[in-house]
């Protein structure tokens, strides 16, 4: 598999200034691949992007700390996030992928590196299976750490899991929407569906990230600012942002960073909900001692 590069060395720098302590609530590292392999199942070989990269990123954006997602290509073998959060001085958290076999020991060792969830995938392009049974087994192991799920999964599969949703006994964060189809428009199935279970369930937070990989008219992604916003206003105090550096899988539209942190002050109109999405809601997820 050839290497896949899948970002802009030096994007635009945005014209949205965020708030000072604001929170990028997911981001990748890749490797590096010398020092941390990635998985023999990877569906994916992306080119190394470094802790050094990604701090140089987030400075060039704007933003004050990380939330470091573990990615597919790297398995459950967290070695790679857990090097990038030490390196970032107390500015990066963590999102772990981790064997239902896990024991405590692992899970302290972990929780002692700065991981503060674990993520379940169910997009079958990217993982070969998504046991639920087992994905529950690891849920209820890592509650009484005080930490959340984060589930990335695509809109069609959302009836199926609402049940394996409601079992898991910690907060759930929803990667990007649950990727509802944008050109549904605001009251389009997918996105009634996406509020439904919200409404319901007031321990399932969501990402409002992922414009670049929703939108189908690209930028300036007016319409996935014109679904998104909405749902920001009815959820203020359960929704996180994220760049989605080194942007995975994206290689035929890469996007320019600056541009998806101008889609930050058109989805979340008023200062009050910028602090909340950039800084309440991931702070008191990820740093809650400061909090
Ligand atoms: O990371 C993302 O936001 C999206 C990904 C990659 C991914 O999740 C992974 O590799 O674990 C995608 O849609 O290809």
């Amino acid at each position: 598999m050839s290497r896949t590069k899948t970002w802009i060395d030096t994007p635009t720098a945005p014209a949205f200034v965020p708030p000072p302590g604001a929170v990028d609530a997911h981001v990748h590292v890749f490797g590096p691949e010398a020092q941390f392999p990635f998985s023999p199942k990877a569906k994916y070989h992306p080119e190394d992007a470094t802790p050094e990269m990604l701090f140089a990123l987030r400075d060039r954006l704007g933003f004050s700390r990380n939330v470091i997602v573990q990615a597919s290509c790297h398995g459950t073998d967290n070695a790679a996030t857990l090097a990038a959060i030490a390196k970032s001085g107390g500015l990066a958290c963590g999102v772990a992928v981790v064997d239902p076999d896990i024991d405590l020991p692992e899970l302290q060792r972990l929780h002692a590196g700065g991981i503060r969830g674990v993520r379940f995938n169910f997009l079958k392009r990217l993982v070969d299976d998504a046991p639920k049974g087992k994905f529950l087994e690891i849920a209820r192991k890592i509650a009484p750490l005080g930490w959340h799920v984060v589930v990335y999964f695509e809109a069609d599969l959302l009836d199926e899991l609402v049940p394996f949703l409601e079992a898991i006994p910690t907060i759930v964060v929803v990667d990007h929407l649950g990727r509802p189809d944008i050109a549904q428009g605001r009251d389009g199935k997918d996105i009634i569906a996406f509020k439904h279970l919200l409404d319901a369930h007031p321990h399932i937070w969501t990402k409002v990230s992922g414009a670049e990989r929703l939108s189908p008219q690209g930028p300036p992604f007016d319409d996935f600012v014109a679904v998104i916003r909405p749902l920001v206003e009815r959820y203020p105090d359960r929704v996180l942002w994220g760049s989605d550096w080194p942007h995975p899988n994206m290689e035929h539209r890469i996007p320019d960073d600056g541009s998806l942190v101008d889609v930050i002050p058109r989805i979340a109109v008023t200062a009050d909900l910028q602090r909340k999405l950039l800084i309440d809601n991931p702070m008191r997820l990820y740093w809650p001692e400061f909090w």
